[in-house]
């Protein structure tokens, strides 16, 4: 599965945490995010995962625009619902998307850990469904 990996300052060290805690998961799979959240998680778990521009120049966008293309399978999203972001309305845009496309979405940690759970344990099997069906 195509995962998006995104968090906001105060939150990049959750998200460090979270994927550091499950990363035998998201070994298994293909691993997107913003800029500098995406830096992060390299530098602290080695995982590869491809980068996009940082969420404020437009890192945001670039993942919403694969979400439209059906080429993201789940966007773990750790917001910071505190602290004014210059970009929001890209931020509403990316949530939007999901909300268009199905695509499942955790805005904090909590929701998170049941969504890789059930990665792990085949709940998103449905997305290979989607994507045959998008094949033919
Ligand atoms: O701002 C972001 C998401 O809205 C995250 O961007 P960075 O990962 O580049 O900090």
């Amino acid at each position: 599965m195509k995962i998006a990996l995104i968090a906001h300052d105060k939150k990049k060290t959750d998200l460090v945490q979270f994927v550091t805690a499950y990363q035998p998961i998201f070994t298994d799979h293909e691993l997107f995010a913003t800029g500098t959240t995406g830096l992060r998680i390299q530098e602290a778990t080695g995982l590869s995962i491809h980068r996009f521009r940082s969420g404020p120049l437009g890192g945001d966008q670039e993942i919403g625009a694969l979400i439209a293309q059906n080429k993201m399978d789940m966007v773990l999203f750790f917001r910071d619902p505190l602290t004014a972001q210059p970009h929001e309305p890209d931020i509403t845009a990316l949530i939007r998307l999901c909300d268009v496309y199905s695509i499942p979405l955790a805005t904090n940690m909590g929701t998170a850990e049941i969504l890789v759970r059930g990665l792990d344990r085949g709940d998103l099997h449905w997305r290979d469904v989607v994507h045959e069906q998008d094949n033919k």
